[in-house]
């Protein structure tokens, strides 16, 4: 914009500059042009005069008297004065002359003087010319008095030369004709005609100037004088004269012969020539102001035209860009929808109500439904089988949450797709803020995640099974050695804490290689696999069986509390394998050998414990496979004998080996027999009596102590019917129930059956429980007990004292006796503190009043400490030894 004026005011100034210039010049050239325009009517002037005086000169040639006088030659007899006057009337001239020349250029006839007859063509050069060559002529001349007009006619008749007409005027009148216009003049005839003006008629002269007009104003004379103007002539044809306000323009006059001959000043105001220069130049101005103002208004109109154009172009351009934009955003928003549509996820933007305003074109398929939550309502539930409505106790929905926290917020949830399939579909929402920062909406994407859980479990699955090939024996899917050495280890870890002892068996089948080079390697897994399965059902779930390799096993016995358990373990395996194995139907007989380490005497780490119970497979092999050996000899031989016994003692309950011997229970003090406690001898072929404490724990352990307890309560109520039957008792017989007897669930059926069997009494009767397994499940006991009393039995309690039960306890218990432990027994009168429990026990079993008896008496000082204390019964050595029925009724009898 600044520019724009800059440039304007740039061309302003030119265009001034140029049209000062142009006025200046404008107003030389209007001088120039009035100048030219007074000479032109001084021209014009001096033409019409001088056509005047040649038509005045045409029309008084034809005159006859002129012919004649010319033809005669004889002019003095003439008078032409009247004609002259006429000529004067008729043309207006004041001043008109005639002359007659004849043919040889002689003055006939001067109206002007009287004088005639001279050869005027010898001082005249146009009348020279003229009679050189006959024609009209037309001149201003300077003659001997004044400037004057001529003209000059040749006269002829019949085609002969006889003379010239002349005619003239005077020039002066010309001067008075421009003062009738308003143009003063001065008319100074050349410098060169000074001589020849003999009688001038105005007789005013400039210099060598003669002034030719008459009423010549002498203060233009004077200014022609002081400007010099004489030599400014032949410069220029006028002058300015600020300081006289006068305008002086020369007119040059010409002879025939083209001779210098006058010069007219003209002097006319000055102020209407520069008006008129002036208008010029206004109206060049005006034309310049104009043209300006039209540029100006072309420039403004340009201007707005351009500003406007501009305006418009850049509203066109803004529409245009607009226009562009607006598409380029069409496209963009096409690009970002076709991508938004094009994507699998669901996208839907979900305003605060929960209604949804925008969603692609996945979201159109799932078509989640409106998610206006009701009060029973969760949002989608209501279209689709949503296992887990995002409103729940357990999980809040995302959206909500989102609008609440201003945070993300996932949910995944499992929806049936308008195909019917199951999806699972993972649901982002996102706030939007406004710009409070208030969440305004949610957007919420859904990805389905369907694939990538199917990937995710497929990897999970395949991961597991590597895992598991990792770990595991691909033929028989037991633990490898790697896992193996790892469960090893934290079987050592946990026996250390739990103080008990890990048991190691490394299991070879004999002669396995025999199978597989005879029946193939198919066979042989087969086999393998059969074998696998044996030895895994035949430990327990916590125990790890595993397969080194070949047709190596070996296996964990993790909390193992007395090696023989461990030899039970490895017995039973030895079983499993022996059991016949078919494949394609053909059976196979297998034995394996055993070896075991254990983890307390065989070593401290998985690889030790590995290799010595390998070390004692061999063993067992080398001692005739089918065979187990511990890797300490001690433990193999024990494990042996147990075997033995265990297997003697199947025997013993089958062929009912086990005898009854019975210890009678005294009154201290009246030394009466008060009762007897029935103890259990095996009858063992060989081996002779062999006594309860040899094979009762084992009975225990196996289980076999059922079936010799039931042989045991049958023989002993057998004994009580029969006994009083005979009349030689009515005391009670004590009868020993062991642990396991006692957890028997069948044991009040034992009973009952046994008493129906024998037809004894239940108060010929006592059952015996020892305190420890009273205390390991109080309730239990309590309610057997308690039914055990209600059947009409006494019921006591063994051992009393090892267990430390408290006195609330026993408050409780459902008991009639305590029998006080022979371990206290045994250390009386010797032990004070032995003694002081005795006395306890007594105290308590008087202050609950309990029925009270000493075990294990064997001294007369035990008897007395007893008697002393409140204990009125005893059994032990010092009355008599446990003894078998035939001696018992003797005593009885010896008694009686
Ligand atoms: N040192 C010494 N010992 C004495 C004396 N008086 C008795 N004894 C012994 O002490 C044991 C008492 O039986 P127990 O404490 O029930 O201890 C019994 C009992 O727990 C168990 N038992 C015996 N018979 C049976 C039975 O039929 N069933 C059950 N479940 N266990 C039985 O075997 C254990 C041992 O029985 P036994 O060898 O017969 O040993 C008997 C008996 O012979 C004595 O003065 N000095």
């Amino acid at each position: 914009m600044l520019v724009s004026f800059v440039l304007f005011l740039g061309v302003l100034f030119l265009v001034y500059s140029y049209l000062e210039r142009q006025t200046k010049i404008d107003t030389q050239q209007r001088f120039h042009q009035s100048a030219q325009q007074t000479a032109n009517l001084v021209d014009t002037l001096v033409q019409a005069k001088k056509d005047k005086v040649m038509l005045i000169a045409l029309s008084l040639v034809q005159e006859s008297s002129l012919k004649t006088v010319l033809r005669q030659r004889q002019s003095s007899e003439i008078d032409f004065s009247q004609f002259v006057e006429q000529v004067s009337n008729y043309s207006g001239l004041k001043n008109v002359w005639i002359q007659l020349l004849d043919a040889e250029g002689n003055s006939l006839y001067r109206s002007w003087t009287d004088k005639h007859g001279d050869k005027i063509i010898e001082k005249r050069k146009d009348l020279q010319l003229l009679y050189a060559n006959p024609r009209i002529m037309q001149s201003v001349s300077v003659g001997a008095f004044d400037l004057t007009f001529k003209t000059m006619v040749p006269v002829y008749e019949d085609g002969q030369f006889i003379g010239v007409f002349e005619v003239l005027a005077k020039f002066n009148s010309i001067a008075q004709k421009l003062t009738d216009r308003g143009i003063e003049s001065v008319i100074l005839v050349d410098e060169s005609y000074q001589n020849q003006l003999k009688n001038p008629f105005s007789k005013r002269f400039l210099g060598k100037h003669y002034i030719a007009n008459v009423n010549a104003l002498p203060e233009l004379v004077q200014l022609i004088d002081q400007y010099e103007l004489q030599h400014r002539t032949n410069s220029t044809n006028f002058i300015a004269l600020s300081k006289e306000q006068l305008f002086v323009s020369f007119k040059k006059l010409y002879g025939t012969e083209n001779q210098p001959l006058a010069v007219i000043y003209l002097f006319q105001p000055l102020q209407p020539v520069l008006e008129s220069a002036y208008q010029a130049s206004l109206q060049v101005y005006g034309i310049l102001t104009f043209i300006y103002l039209f540029l100006l208004v072309l420039y403004l109109w340009r201007r707005a035209n351009r500003v406007s154009r501009k305006a418009s172009d850049f509203n066109e351009s803004l529409l245009s860009e607009v226009k562009t934009k607006d598409q380029a955003l069409q496209h963009q928003s096409f690009f970002w929808q076709s991508i938004i549509d094009g994507l699998d996820h669901t996208i839907q933007v979900v305003e605060a109500d929960f209604s949804v305003t925008l969603k692609n074109n996945a979201a159109q398929y799932y078509d989640f439904a409106d998610l206006v939550e009701t009060d029973s309502q969760n949002c989608r539930d209501d279209i689709y089988n949503v296992d887990q409505p995002c409103e729940q106790d357990h999980r809040i929905c995302p959206i909500k949450k989102c609008f609440s926290s201003g945070k993300s917020a996932s949910i995944v949830q499992k929806i049936i797709a308008p195909n019917g399939k199951k999806r699972y579909f993972e649901f982002t929402s996102t706030p939007l803020f406004d710009d409070y920062g208030h969440v305004e909406k949610v957007i919420e994407i859904g990805h389905d995640i369907t694939p990538y859980l199917k990937a995710k479990n497929q990897l999970e699955t395949q991961k597991k099974e590597l895992d598991f090939m990792a770990y595991h024996d691909s033929l028989t899917h037991l633990p490898n050695r790697v896992l193996f050495i790892d469960r090893l280890q934290q079987a050592l870890d946990h026996c250390r804490i739990s103080k008990t002892v890990v048991a190691v068996l490394f299991i070879d089948l004999d002669r396995f290689k025999e199978i597989n080079d005879t029946h193939g390697h198919r066979v042989g897994d087969s086999v393998l696999v059969e074998c696998a399965k044996r030895l895994k059902s035949a430990v327990r779930e916590v125990d790890t069986v595993s397969r080194l390799g070949g047709d190596e096993f070996t296996v964990i016995i993790d909390e193992v509390k007395k090696s023989e358990e461990v030899a039970d373990i490895v017995q039973n395996l030895l079983n499993v394998i022996a059991h016949p194995i078919f494949v394609d139907k053909r059976a196979f007989y297998l034995t394996t050998s055993i070896g075991v380490s254990l983890s307390s005497t065989d070593g401290k780490n998985p690889i030790e414990l590995m290799k010595n119970a390998d070390t004692a497979m061999y063993q067992a092999k080398a001692s005739g496979r089918n065979n187990y050996a511990f890797y300490d000899p001690e433990m193999t031989e024990k494990a042996l004998y147990r075997l033995e016994v265990e297997e003697n003692l199947r025997e013993a309950i089958k062929h009912r080996q086990f005898v009854m011997h019975y210890q009678p229970q005294y009154d201290i003090a009246e030394g009466k027999i008060t009762g007897f406690e029935a103890l259990v001898r095996w009858q063992h072929p060989e081996k002779g009596m062999i006594p309860p404490i040899d094979f009762i724990p084992l009975a225990e352990d196996t289980g076999m102590i059922i079936h010799i307890g039931q042989q045991v309560m049958f023989d002993a109520m057998l004994a009580a019917v029969n006994w009083r039957k005979s009349g030689i008792i009515d005391q009670r017989i004590a009868i020993n129930v062991s642990a396991r007897q006692f957890q028997d669930e069948r044991l009040l059926e034992l009973v009952e059956d046994s008493l129906m069997a024998t037809g004894c009494q239940p108060e010929w009767i006592e059952l015996e429980i020892t305190e420890s397994l009273v205390l390991s499940d109080y309730d239990y006991a309590a309610n057997v007990l308690s039914a055990l009393q209600k059947m009409g039995i006494t019921v006591s309690i063994d051992d009393f004292g090892t267990g430390y039960s408290s006195l609330a306890e026993l408050k409780r218990m459902p008991i009639d006796k305590l029998k006080i432990d022979q371990s206290f027994v045994r250390n009386i009168p010797e032990e004070r503190e032995d003694c002081e429990i005795t006395r306890a026990i007594i105290s308590m079993a008087n202050s609950l009043g309990l029925d009270l008896i000493a075990e294990g008496v064997e001294t007369e000082q035990q008897a007395q400490f007893m008697v002393e204390n409140g204990c009125q019964k005893a059994q032990g050595y010092l009355y008599s030894k446990p003894l078998p029925e035939e001696e018992i009724i003797q005593l009885l009898g010896r008694s009686h």
